[in-house]
Formats: C-alpha cells, sequence, structure tokens
C-alpha cells in the first residue's frame, strides 16, 4: 500500500469493509450455502482501493468479481441483499492553505463510472464524433473550447488520435478495431472526470497486446489521480505487472488483497509457490478455480501437458483445489496483507472522527469537490443542449445508416411505383370501388411494414440510451421527442416523395388539397407504425425475437384494415373492440377511402343504372360513419402517435432490465444508479 500521506491527504480512496451480497432463497433454488436459506455471491470482502493506483479484481468464471464491482458502484439488482460498508473518502482543500481535509460520503453514481463488458456505440459515427456527443451529454456546461479540450485529452490519454476519424463499425460498416472499440468505451466513461472507474473485463476479447495498451490507459488514468478498479480475467505477465494491488476472490472470499508483487510471496508462504517458469496470474488462478482439478485430469488424459508442466501441477496441488483454497482463505484472514488493510481502514476512520469533530457543523453529505457541485448543477439545467446534442446525433446516425435511411427510401419509392404501375389510372368503373379499397388496405400495409427495417437502427439506439441513462445524463422524455424530431426530416421526405408518385399514377380524387391529405395521412401512419416499432425494441433487445415481435404487431395492426370487412361488422370481440380502434392501417385506410372517394360518382356494377355517390359506397359497402370527417381520423392517428411516444418514455423508464438472453450483454443486471448504504 502507498505512505499514509498519499492516501489521506493526497488523494482518495473508496473503501468497503465486511462487503456481503447474498441471494434471497427464491432466486437459486437448493444451491444455499450449508443448508442455509442464504447464497453468499460475495462474502465478508474488506479492502480499500487509492486513488492513483490501479487495482485488478481476479478470481475464476462465478467468484463474485462481477458482483462485488457492481457492489462498489451502487449498480446491485433488487434480486440481491447487500450487506457492509461501501464509502469514498475523498481529500479536499481545508480553506486557502495547503492543508487538506478528508471527508467520507457514500457512493453515488456521480463519483462512479462503469464500463460493462460490452461496448456500446452508434456504429456509424466516428470516435471523435462519439467523444464528442459523449462529452456534449455529459459536461452540458462546458464552453466549445473547454469540450474540445476535453476530447482532445481524453484521446491523447487513450491512444485514440489515431483513429479519431475512423468510424466504429457496424453490419455494413468496418470499423476500428476492438481494443480501439474497449479504449473508447472507457474514454466515453472518464469524459465526466469520474473519481473511481470500475470495469468488468477490462480486456475480454482482446489479444495480448491489445489487453496491454488498454491496462496501460486505465494506469495512466489512475497516474492521474483517479481510483481505477478492474476486474481481469487470465492477464498475461506483462499486464499483470501493470496493476499496483490485487484482489483476489473465490467463490465470493478474499484469497488475497494487497499489493502484486506481495502475492507472489503470500502464495510461497501459504505452500503454493509459484513455479518459477509459470505466470503468477496464471498459478493464483490454478490454485482457486473449483474445476481445475477437472481441467487438470482432462489435460493429462488428452496428453496435452509436456512433463516439466505435469510435474509443476501436481507439485502444485497437494490435495483438491477446494482445500487449497480453503487454505488459502484462511492464511490470508490472518496474513499481514489483510492486518494491513484493516489497519489502513481503522486509520482512516479514526482521521475521520478527527475530522468531524474538529468541524461538527458540516454534514457528511456536503463532501463534494466543487468541480463536481458545478458540473452537477448545470447539468441540471441543461435539458436543453442535451435535447439539441441528442436530436443532432440522432439525425447523423439516421441519415449515414444504411438500414434506417436509404434502404428504406429506395424500398418506399419501388412501393409506390409498383402500386402506382399495377393499379395505374384505377378510374371510376364499379370495379373500381373495390380495387382503391384493396390499393388502399395493401399499399398501407406495406408501406408500414417497411418501418420495421428501422429495428436494427432502434435496437442501436436503445442500447446506446440505456447506457447513458444509467449515468443519468438525460431523461426519457427528452430522449424520445429528441428522437422523434430528427426523424421528422426523413419521416416528411418519404411521405411526400412516395406518396405523390403513387397519387398521380394511380389518380386517385383530383386536386391539391386531396394529395395534401394523402400525404398526412401516411405522414401519421409511417410515424405511428414507427413509434410502434421503437416501443418494441425497447421491450424486447435480442433482435431475432424483437424483429418477430414488431412483424407480429404490424399485421395485427394491419388486419382491420386489409380484410375489406366493414369496420362495424368485424367480430366485437378484440377485433372490433379494441383492435380496430387502436390500428393505425384502420384509422389510416378510413380516412383515406373517404379522402378519395367522397365527391365522386361511381359506375352501378348494373349496366344501365344511374351512377353511384362515393358517400353512399362509403357507408353501404365500406360501413363507414360519415358523420366524422376525414380529419377526425387523422387526429385519432395523432393521439395514436402521442400515446405511442408516451408509452415509449414509460417502457424506457420502466424496462431499464430486459429478460433476453443477452442479458449479461446489457449493462450488468439492468441497475439503476443508487446510493450504497449500509444494509
Ligand atoms: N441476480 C442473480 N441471480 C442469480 N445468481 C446470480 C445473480 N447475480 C450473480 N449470481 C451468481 O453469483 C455468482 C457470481 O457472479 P458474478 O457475475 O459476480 O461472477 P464473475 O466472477 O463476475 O463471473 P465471470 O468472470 O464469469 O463474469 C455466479 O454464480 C452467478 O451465477
Amino acid at each position: 500500500m502507498d505512505s499514509e500521506a498519499e492516501t489521506t491527504v493526497g488523494g482518495s480512496c473508496l473503501v468497503w469493509q465486511d462487503l456481503s451480497v447474498t441471494l434471497a432463497s427464491n432466486n437459486f433454488g437448493s444451491h444455499g450455502n450449508g443448508g442455509s436459506s442464504t447464497k453468499y455471491l460475495v462474502n465478508g470482502l474488506t479492502g480499500l482501493a487509492q486513488s492513483h493506483r490501479i487495482m485488478a479484481v481476479m478470481g475464476p468464471s462465478g467468484s463474485g468479481k462481477s458482483t462485488f464491482l457492481d457492489a462498489l458502484a451502487g449498480r446491485l439488482t433488487t434480486k440481491v441483499a447487500m450487506a457492509g460498508k461501501v464509502e469514498l473518502i475523498s481529500s479536499c482543500p481545508a480553506g486557502s492553505g495547503t492543508k487538506k481535509k478528508i471527508r467520507s460520503s457514500p457512493v453515488t453514481c456521480r463519483d462512479v463510472s462503469y464500463v460493462t463488458q460490452e461496448d456500446v456505440f452508434l456504429g456509424t459515427l466516428t470516435v471523435k464524433e462519439t467523444l464528442s456527443f459523449g462529452a456534449r451529454l455529459r459536461l452540458p456546461g462546458l464552453t466549445k473550447t473547454e469540450l474540445d479540450e476535453v476530447i482532445e485529452d481524453t484521446m491523447a490519454k487513450m491512444g485514440l488520435e489515431e483513429c479519431a476519424d475512423t468510424t466504429i463499425g457496424n453490419w455494413h460498416l468496418r470499423g476500428i478495431s476492438g481494443g480501439e472499440r474497449r479504449r473508447l468505451s472507457i474514454g466515453v466513461e472518464i469524459l465526466a472526470q469520474p473519481l473511481v472507474l470500475c470495469l468488468d473485463e477490462a480486456t475480454t476479447g482482446l489479444d495480448s497486446a491489445a489487453s496491454f495498451f488498454v491496462v496501460q490507459a486505465l494506469r495512466n488514468i489512475a497516474r492521474d489521480g483517479k481510483i481505477v478498479v478492474c476486474s481481469i480475467h487470465q492477464p498475461t505477465n506483462d499486464v499483470f505487472r501493470l496493476f499496483d494491488d490485487l484482489l483476489l476472490i473465490s467463490c465470493g472470499e478474499a484469497v488475497y488483497f494487497g499489493e502484486c508483487q506481495g502475492a507472489v510471496k503470500f502464495f510461497a508462504d501459504s505452500g503454493f509457490p509459484c513455479p518459477t517458469r509459470r505466470n503468477p496470474p496464471d498459478h493464483f488462478l490454478r490454485c482457486i478455480t473449483p474445476e481445475f482439478d477437472q481441467v487438470l485430469a482432462a489435460l493429462k488424459q488428452t496428453q496435452r501437458m509436456n512433463h516439466a508442466e505435469l510435474a509443476a501441477a501436481d507439485g502444485l496441488l497437494n490435495g483438491t483445489t477446494a482445500e487449497t483454497r480453503a487454505t488459502l482463505v484462511k492464511k490470508y484472514k490472518s496474513s499481514i496483507f489483510s492486518e494491513t488493510a484493516t489497519k489502513k481502514i481503522q486509520e482512516l476512520a479514526l482521521l475521520l472522527a478527527q475530522e468531524k469533530h474538529d468541524d461538527g457543523s458540516q454534514s457528511s453529505s456536503e463532501v463534494v469537490s466543487e468541480k463536481k457541485r458545478k458540473i452537477g448543477k448545470k447539468q441540471h439545467h441543461q435539458w436543453w443542449s442535451q435535447f439539441c446534442t441528442l436530436t443532432h446525433r440522432s439525425s447523423l446516425h439516421m441519415c449515414r445508416d444504411l438500414g434506417y435511411y436509404w434502404l428504406r427510401i429506395f424500398f418506399y419509392i419501388m412501393v409506390a411505383l409498383s402500386t402506382g404501375t399495377l393499379e395505374f389510372d384505377i378510374g371510376t368503373s364499379s370495379a373500381a370501388v373495390i380495387a382503391r379499397g384493396k390499393v388502399d388496405g395493401f399499399l398501407y400495409g406495406l408501406m408500414i411494414c417497411l418501418s420495421i427495417g428501422g429495428l436494427p437502427f432502434f435496437l442501436d439506439e436503445i442500447k446506446a440510451f440505456r447506457g447513458e441513462r444509467e449515468g443519468g445524463y438525460y431523461g426519457e422524455a427528452v430522449y424520445v421527442l429528441s428522437n422523434f424530431l430528427s426523424s421528422l426530416p426523413f419521416t416528411i421526405f418519404i411521405s411526400i416523395s412516395s406518396g405523390s408518385i403513387l397519387y398521380s399514377m394511380v389518380k386517385f380524387h383530383p386536386g391539391f388539397s386531396h394529395l395534401l391529405y394523402f400525404c398526412i395521412n401516411l405522414f401519421f401512419c409511417i410515424s405511428v407504425s414507427e413509434a410502434c416499432v421503437f416501443v418494441t425494441a425497447s421491450l424486447v433487445s435480442n433482435p431475432l425475437p424483437a424483429m418477430g415481435t414488431a412483424v407480429g404487431v404490424t399485421v395485427l395492426n394491419l388486419m382491420p384494415s386489409i380484410v375489406f370487412r366493414p369496420l362495424p361488422d368485424l367480430p366485437k370481440i378484440f377485433w372490433r373492440y379494441p383492435l380496430s380502434y387502436i390500428s393505425y392501417a384502420a384509422w389510416g385506410t378510413q380516412g383515406n377511402l373517404k379522402n378519395d372517394m367522397m365527391g365522386l360518382e361511381f359506375d352501378s356494377a348494373i349496366p344501365g343504372r344511374p351512377k353511384i355517390t362515393g358517400e353512399f359506397i362509403l357507408t353501404n359497402t365500406y360501413g363507414m360513419n360519415l358523420k366524422y370527417s376525414k380529419w377526425r381520423d387523422v387526429a385519432a392517428l395523432f393521439c395514436l402517435l402521442l400515446a405511442y411516444r408516451v408509452i415509449l418514455v414509460f417502457t424506457l423508464h420502466y424496462k431499464q432490465r430486459i429478460s433476453s438472453p443477452f442479458r449479461r450483454t446489457q449493462p450488468k443486471r439492468g441497475l439503476k444508479p443508487t446510493t450504497v448504504q449500509q444494509a
């Protein structure tokens, strides 16, 4: 550990004491601990992470590393219970002198940034744009020059200058490398200058060189005065050497906590010396991984270990790994390392008590640095700038996304052209009565179905939203409004272009006002169907099920309008009430038929009979109530649009956590920023 001066005066500490996380009995079935109804995911951990230092959290898969990080960052789900204490001890200037005071405070989401296992970006943006939008969202109060400085500084720190103008990449764009993505993820998180940076599996999926660069960048962040805690899997020797401190966990319990170099000595003193040729981090993991016995046996059987390795492995474990683990846990508890950590925390507690005594009037909650106070205040009042940033970002993303913008424009025009040529100059014969209904029904069906093409785009946006929402940078309503605004130019363009092509080819009711109504009606139908697809994306995050759900919902919406049965004649249960009322296609088709047929006259089916008015057909063939104008149908579409956008705000708010097979790749366990407190 560093000197006391560094910890208590020069820097800050994140302290955890007797930290346990348990899972309620109904959440894990019969896997209790010794028959009790509580499963310990993390069990009685005590320690501290210091500023200017980088700490590695290592342990076998399922040992509780992520749970520990979640507990530190206050991101545990309601499914688990936490006991113990996590507090942030920060030093701040006392008056005008150089003397510093220390203060303790509960950890809040403003202090901690959490980098999850998955990199969540909008793939069409470049590295610099991503950082720029990130900075504008996280630090809305800063001027352009200040923002530019922050962005340049972050790129320099994370070694991203080379790829600053490279697109991140998505399904159709080749982009930056895996290592650069990881560094960008970290870069985005450090924009807001959090005091603590927690990273879950910072180097997973990277090769040794990329891992080295990522950890080196993290080490530089730590040296700048931050507390960096990072879980890591199988680091190479070179990567391991970059860490200052190590917390080794097995089955939720600490096997070792202290300086990295001390671990080799601790294992040797405990009777499990590291063979000189073997990587120390590998050696530690082999000693404490419950499945290592089986792995060793399998390796022996397949003879994939050479003699030296076999001898080392056999020598390493005189019993089973379970015994080794238990021995190490016991040895650690009585070791000088555990004692040092406890002593350090006790010293800090004493210093804090002293400070409190000296300065009784000031409550601990007041302990926030001036800078953060300033940023927090600005963030509250800068929703407008965040709204503009989000709108700008979404518009850019939409324009560049091949699927959302360009492919859809192409298909809309194609649908308009093909329907237009098929039903060219539809006329007013008796056959045209039903043909007009069919054109409306099918055309709306096809056009609206194209909204599903925007699903991948929405899924990307939702992921980005969730990550940023967890940081508390902006609210759902601001986001939903900005998304609607950015989609406006596209929807207006598509409804006017494809609407006009189709209208003029089919030759619906002549007149500009009728064409205008057709385009407005089309605009609302596309907007509502898009909002509906967006709601689906917010509820189901896995692309395939989301696609299935979106198709299902769209088809259901289309049914009442394409079956050619007058709406009042539909079966009352489900189809008439409520479906025909909440189906945007039903309102759209109804309004359009009124727009097209009212005022026209059609030939009778029986030759020689007088012509029939459009109004008569609408009332008797289509069962419409003409007391209501075609504008009421547009008003209904407007209400549906509003309703879907409001539903979207609510689903985004309440559905932070999604139960899908991709759950683990979402920000861990759907967490909302909370304050960590003693249970
Ligand atoms: N909400 C939960 N419900 C049920 N079990 C849980 C929950 N959270 C964690 N666990 C269990 O707790 C244990 C520790 O999980 P955790 O994700 O913290 O491990 P880990 O060390 O991060 O694993 P990995 O390295 O594989 O990511 C695992 O056995 C996991 O299945």
